[in-house]
């Protein structure tokens, strides 16, 4: 992927969504000054402004070294917190006030962080918390809260979730759209 295209892989998915285009763009442009120790040191000052831009201004923590797949979305960006060891498949959405990472165990370590497949829609006010995987074509119902594995092609909802239902990849792609 060439420089501009690594930029630019939210922009369409973000159609008629400026506050997201604009966010992801600065997310994905700290994430390529992060891939190398002469970036960093050049542009030290953008990674500075990002954190106090997006990060404390806005509400969103979408740290430069989270794992995250092209065509993310990101609607509202309204308290937003993922944790950089979280791992975020292709064509996934993020809504205000989710949160996503990891728990403090017994032992006082922390678990492992939450792994999202593609196509996975995460609704409003959502936890998705500790070593759990989402599977790809998932839907998150607004208000869940996350705590174990969610299968391919599945409606997730309530506190702790239980699987509303699974339905063809198909079908689950197209409530996506
Ligand atoms: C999960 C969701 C996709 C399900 O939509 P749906 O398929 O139309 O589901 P229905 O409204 O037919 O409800 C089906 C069942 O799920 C339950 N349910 C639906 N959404 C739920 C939710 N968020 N939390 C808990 N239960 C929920 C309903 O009570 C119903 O239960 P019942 O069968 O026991 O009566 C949708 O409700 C949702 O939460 N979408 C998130 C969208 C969002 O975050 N919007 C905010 C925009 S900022
Ligand atoms: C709050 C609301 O209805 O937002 C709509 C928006 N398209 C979304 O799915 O997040």
């Amino acid at each position: 992927m060439n420089f501009l295209a690594y930029l630019f892989q939210d922009w369409s998915a973000n159609r008629g969504n400026i506050k997201g285009r604009l966010v992801l763009f600065l997310f994905r442009s700290v994430q390529l000054v992060n891939r190398n120790m002469l970036l960093k040191i050049l542009f030290c000052w953008h990674l500075v402004l990002y954190r106090v831009f997006v990060e404390w201004h806005l509400g969103i923590e979408l740290p430069r070294k989270l794992t995250a797949g092209k065509g993310l979305i990101v609607y509202h960006g309204q308290a937003l917190v993922v944790n950089q060891g979280v791992v975020i498949g292709e064509n996934c959405v993020l809504r205000n006030s989710v949160t996503i990472g990891h728990k403090k165990l017994a032992d006082g370590t922390f678990s492992k962080c939450p792994r999202l497949g593609n196509h996975v829609d995460v609704g409003a006010n959502v936890c998705i918390i500790g070593d759990v995987t989402i599977g790809d074509n998932v839907i998150i119902g607004a208000g869940a809260v996350v705590i174990k594995d969610v299968p391919d092609n599945s409606v997730a909802v309530g506190n702790p979730a239980r699987i509303l239902e699974q339905k063809t990849e198909a079908a689950t792609r197209i409530e996506l759209i």
